[in-house]
């Protein structure tokens, strides 16, 4: 592209090769945006004949100086190609400068860059310029530094060195000193390493104890789990006792008999034993008579020897004498003979003394033998006595135990659980019913749990205890009979039964109070009751007791045990208020209590309550309850012996049953009914639910069944609800409903069960 060599001011035509052009435009592009390449309508059109070259800024100088010749001013057509042929210089001049710029704008490029990359590089060499004299400048103050620490340690080393030789000095007499103070030091090392091994000992011995205080805890914690497990156990074993004490009962009513039987025994024998020492008596005395006749008889005897012996003498005399007369040796004959014939009579007659005498001392050993067996006999009979008697006090003393042993467990098994507890109860299948109900067969839920299944699901519940249809009342009274009980020892008692209509509440809790096997909790609870009482007299108890019975019907309490049905209705805000006083004891205003004494006196009782008990007719049950029926029995007991006095409460509820307005089919009065029922039981189980829930304020005051109920609900009293479900599919609903509330109830934690007593003389 140089346009060196050629004359300024001549302008020639350069051969431009589509290479170059090529070239031109890849330099424009490569200069950047600068210039955009020229489009084509204002490209130059291209040169005719050969293009014209431009050799540097004369000839472009020279271009623009150049005048415009023509013939004359009129020469119009020669102005004309003179314009045309500069255009055509002009528009060549214009596409060199454009080149040059092109090249230009190159070149400046790749100065730029070469620029940019010798900054580059002389700001490196500066930056390590700059580095290389800042690490000479720090070497320089380090070692600065190193030479004034240098000149400091040489300072110091020298009074160091002044010192040493003073403190050799100081260290040779230290030393001395040292060596006795060592020596003393290995004496009290000796004594600490003593006192080391014993503080190891120690500690030892304290990681011993603490080992064994944690696998006390351990175990403790076992035995908080085993508690509750045994808790459960325990019920059982509750029950397997009081069968226990039942046996033991009947056995202690065997043995009792059994003694009666060996006394009777023994009064024969000891009747028979007095006859025979009578009848040895008399012996005795008749053998004393035989051996006194046995006697005299044998001095008769010697008498009349002794006087034959003299005959026979004067008999020898005579015949010495002979010439005495006939006459008297007759006589002495005949006297001879006679004496002799006495003489062999009273022979005979001391052989039978003999005889008798004989056979009278066998009588008489005969019957010391027969005393001395009646004597062992009565020994025997009298071992046999004491051992059934202390046998007796041993089981006796079992029964005390076992009662204990269970009150102590029940009371504990509260105080664990410290809630509510709750047994369901399922009724048999009435005839043309199916069932839905089923039971855990295996696991831990046996005896537990209960099964529903509704619209193909299963929903399964566990309880303290389930009842399943086959359960008797006694059965079914023998789980509730300690907490029953534990109302004499001065406990607040409430048991409740809850259920849909026709589930078998007023069967549970009442029964058919007439007949033996159909009795409810409630007579049992109250036979159980008095039976206990008695039997706690010969142990000091005196008890007093008063009963009253209400019913909560549409909101109104009516008395139960009124003379007066009609007086017996809700007066208003006056009559029958609830009043609950500091102990958590509650009253309820002109409320007719009755003192009772005797089991016959409650069943009469029973039975008025009941015929008064609001009786209606709904489609779900023949003979409906449509009240809430509550017994109230309060217990006074003092005990003579220790002055301790205890107060306790029974209450027996049997609830209204809960029921679906469209199931019950209700109109009219039933229907207003029904909805005070819904209401009262719905205000129970927001009592309930907010009690669960630990609420600040429980809402016992929105209805008269929970206001009346709240020391039970809220307080220190032993609480057990009776869930009752109907086993019948159409019920499998309204069970689950009954179901999942028992389940809350369950949960619900009310306080541990408080003991109401206090010494008498306190009052
Ligand atoms: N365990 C049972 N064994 C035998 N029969 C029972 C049992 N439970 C309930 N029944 C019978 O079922 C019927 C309904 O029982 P019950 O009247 O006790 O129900 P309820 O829940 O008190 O009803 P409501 O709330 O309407 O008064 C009665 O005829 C009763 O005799």
């Amino acid at each position: 592209m140089s346009a060196r060599g050629v004359r300024p001011g001549m302008l020639r035509q350069k051969e431009n090769t589509p290479a170059d052009a090529q070239a031109g435009k890849r330099q424009r592009t490569a200069t950047g945006a600068a210039r955009q390449p020229l489009s084509a309508a204002a490209q130059p059109p291209p040169p005719e004949d050969e293009p014209m070259v431009f050799a540097g800024r004369e000839d472009v100088e020279a271009l623009l100086n150049e005048k415009m010749k023509g013939k004359n001013k009129m020469d119009y057509k020669g102005r004309n190609e003179q314009m045309m042929e500069y255009i055509k210089k002009l528009r060549a001049c214009i596409k060199w400068l454009l080149e040059r710029e092109d090249a230009n704008l190159v070149e400046i490029g790749n100065i730029s860059a070469r620029l940019e990359a010798q900054g580059k590089e002389h700001s490196e060499t500066v930056a390590e310029l700059k580095n290389s004299i800042d690490e000479a400048r720090s070497i320089n103050e380090e070692l600065q530094k190193q030479y004034t620490s240098l000149q400091e340690t040489l300072e110091k080393v020298k009074a160091e060195k002044l010192d040493a030789l003073h403190a050799l000095d100081e260290e040779n007499d230290a030393r001395t000193s040292a060596e006795s103070m060592k020596n003393k030091l290995l004496e009290d090392l000796k004594r600490i390493k003593l006192e080391e091994t014993r503080l190891n000992d120690q500690i030892k011995m304290l990681q011993d104890t603490n080992k064994r205080l944690q696998e006390y805890n351990t175990s403790l914690q076992q035995y908080n789990s085993n508690l509750q497990s045994d808790a459960t156990k325990n019920s059982e074993t509750i029950a397997k006792l009081q069968k226990e004490k039942n046996t033991m009962v009947e056995t202690m009513n065997g043995l009792k008999d059994h003694a009666n039987s060996v006394k009777m025994q023994l009064d024969l024998t000891k009747s028979l034993q007095t006859e025979a020492a009578k009848q040895k008596d008399d012996l005795l005395k008749e053998l004393e008579g035989l051996r006194m006749e046995l006697q005299r008889v044998r001095e008769d005897r010697d008498n009349k020897y002794a006087e034959v012996n003299s005959l026979m003498a004067e008999i020898g005399t005579y015949k010495e004498m002979t010439g005495k007369t006939a006459i008297e040796l007759d006589g002495a004959m005949t006297r001879t003979a006679a004496l002799e014939e006495t003489c062999s009579s009273q022979r005979q007659m001391i052989e039978t003394l003999e005889t008798k005498l004989a056979s009278a001392s066998e009588r008489l050993k005969m019957s010391d033998l027969t005393a001395l067996e009646t004597m062992t006999e009565y020994e025997n009979q009298k071992k046999m006595l004491k051992s059934l008697q202390s046998r007796l006090e041993e089981a006796e003393q079992q029964i005390l135990d076992g009662e204990k042993l269970r009150k102590k467990l029940h009371n504990t098994i509260l105080e664990l659980k410290g809630n509510i507890r709750v047994f369901c109860r399922v009724r048999p299948l009435l005839p043309n019913e199916s069932g839905a109900v089923s039971y855990p067969k295996s696991g831990e839920n046996i005896g537990r749990g209960v099964e529903l299944m509704h619209n193909a699901q299963t929903y399964s519940f566990t309880f303290d205890k389930v009842f399943d249809h086959s359960a008797s009342q006694e059965h079914v009274f023998i789980e509730i009979s300690q907490l029953v009980q534990s109302a004499l020892d001065g406990y607040k008692v409430c048991i409740f039964a809850y259920g849909q209509t026709g589930s078998g509440k007023t069967y549970t809790m009442m029964g058919n109070p007439d007949l033996d096997d159909q009795k409810g909790m409630i007579p049992r609870s109250l036979e159980q009751i008095f039976q206990a009482s008695q039997a706690l007299k010969s142990q000091g108890w005196k008890y007093n007791m008063q009963a009253s019975m209400l019913e909560i019907y549409n909101e109104t309490i009516r008395d139960l045990l009124a003379a007066n049905r009609m007086a017996a209705q809700d007066g208003g805000s006056s009559k029958y208020t609830i009043k609950h006083d500091a102990n958590g004891n509650t009253q309820v205003s002109d409320l007719t209590v009755v003192d009772v004494i005797s089991i016959s006196e409650v069943s009469s009782l029973l039975r008025r309550a009941a015929h008064s008990r609001s009786v209606g007719r709904t489609q779900m049950n023949e003979e409906s309850s449509r009240s809430h029926c509550v017994f109230t029995l309060r217990i006074f007991g003092v005990n003579e012996g220790t002055d301790q006095q205890v107060q306790g409460v029974l209450n027996l509820i049997d609830l209204a049953g809960s029921e679906r307005l469209n199931k019950s089919g209700a109109t009219g009065d039933r229907l207003k009914e029904t909805q005070a029922i819904n209401k009262s039981l719905s205000c129970l189980s927001d009592v309930i639910f907010s009690i669960a829930k630990k609420d600040e304020h429980v809402p016992f005051r929105n209805s008269k069944l929970t206001y009346l109920l709240q020391p039970c609900l809220g307080g220190d009293s032993k609480t057990l609800m009776f869930v009752n479900l109907s086993p019948e599919v159409s019920s499998t609903g309204e069970s689950i409903c009954s179901l999942r509330f028992a389940a809350r109830v369950n949960s619900c934690e009310i306080g541990i069960p408080r003991r109401q007593t206090q010494m008498r003389s306190s009052q």
